[in-house]
């Protein structure tokens, strides 16, 4: 990917081990994978069914409406951590809205079936959000690198897969088929003339502003809070995972258990007319 940066302007360095982002990086490397792996192989599943993929999407949803409700709370206000925050901040990063966009195409323009959570981990998710950065308004940098920067990298390969998904978007009376595909996929396009460049001055000013402003103790959390999203984010998706198989499993329940009725009203028929004939061969 070409970018508009010199070299020297690219900050920092993938072997800088002492930079934030790279310590996230390196720590998380293995919940990553196992993550990536997950998702890569029931993204195909989703891409087949926008009931599934809107299931997904959803989920990320409340973790970005949650972070950026409470990074603006910060921005809004006069906390230590404003001028930092706004440093590294950038408005077109932000998802919230454009996630809203694509869930209300998904969702019928129908809001009451998205804008709040409902599955248990889902929850349990944006409470700790919530208190987490009450507490300790930089454990948003945690949430500003792991978030956002997954949506440049992983992000782009799932966008490309969506492009090409031809099944996944609902029919829209009217919209071709280029229109109805733009209209559903907010979520993974900036704003911005140029995506690398506009990814790395975020990665560069993340870098600038947490490298001596911050703790070494403040790092760690970060760092551990960069775990627990993987985790939480892992616990959502298998969440739902579990919920849909289990309401597959009861429709083939009661559809056995229907068959199963048919098959005893037939069987029940059949003894009827088999006792019938025999007594009327009896009479006569
Ligand atoms: C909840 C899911 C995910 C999260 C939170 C996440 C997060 C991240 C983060 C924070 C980075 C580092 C970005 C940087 O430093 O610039 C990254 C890199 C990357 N991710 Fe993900 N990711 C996720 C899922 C995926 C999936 C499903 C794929 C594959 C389709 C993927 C592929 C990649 C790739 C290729 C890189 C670049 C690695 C590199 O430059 O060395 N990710 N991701």
């Amino acid at each position: 990917m070409s970018t508009k940066l010199s070299l020297h302007e690219i900050i920092p360095h993938k072997t800088d081990v002492g930079a934030l982002a790279n310590r996230i990086n390196l720590d998380t490397r293995a919940l990553h994978n196992k993550i990536d792996k997950w998702v890569t192989l029931r993204f195909a599943l989703a891409l087949r069914d926008y009931r599934i993929y809107r299931q997904g999407l959803q989920s990320f949803y409340h973790v970005f409406a949650t972070v950026e409700r409470n990074l603006y709370e910060q921005l809004d206000s006069d906390g230590e951590w404003k001028d930092l925050l706004a440093k590294v901040w950038k408005p077109e990063m932000a998802r919230r809205e454009r996630a809203e966009q694509d869930l209300l195409f998904y969702y019928d323009d129908d809001k009451n079936k998205f804008l709040t959570p409902m599955m248990p981990a889902q929850i349990e998710f944006v409470n700790h959000i919530n208190e987490a950065i009450k507490e300790k308004p930089y454990i948003l940098f945690a949430y500003l690198h792991v978030m956002y920067l997954a949506l440049f990298a992983g992000g782009r390969v799932m966008r490309s897969s969506l492009g090409r998904a031809t099944g996944l978007f609902p029919q829209k009376d009217g919209l071709k088929h280029e229109e109805v595909i733009k209209m559903g996929t907010n979520f993974f396009h900036f704003e911005v003339p140029d995506e690398e460049t506009f990814r790395l001055l975020y990665k560069r000013d993340y870098e600038l502003m947490t490298r001596n402003n911050l703790t070494e103790t403040q790092k760690q959390e970060i760092i551990e809070e960069s775990k627990y999203i993987f985790e939480q984010n892992a616990r959502c998706m298998t969440e739902l995972e579990t919920h849909n198989m289990a309401r597959i499993k009861s429709k083939w329940a009661y559809i056995l258990v229907r068959q199963g009725y048919n098959v005893v009203l037939i069987l029940l028929a059949l003894l009827a007319i088999f006792l019938m004939r025999k007594v009327f061969t009896g009479l006569f």
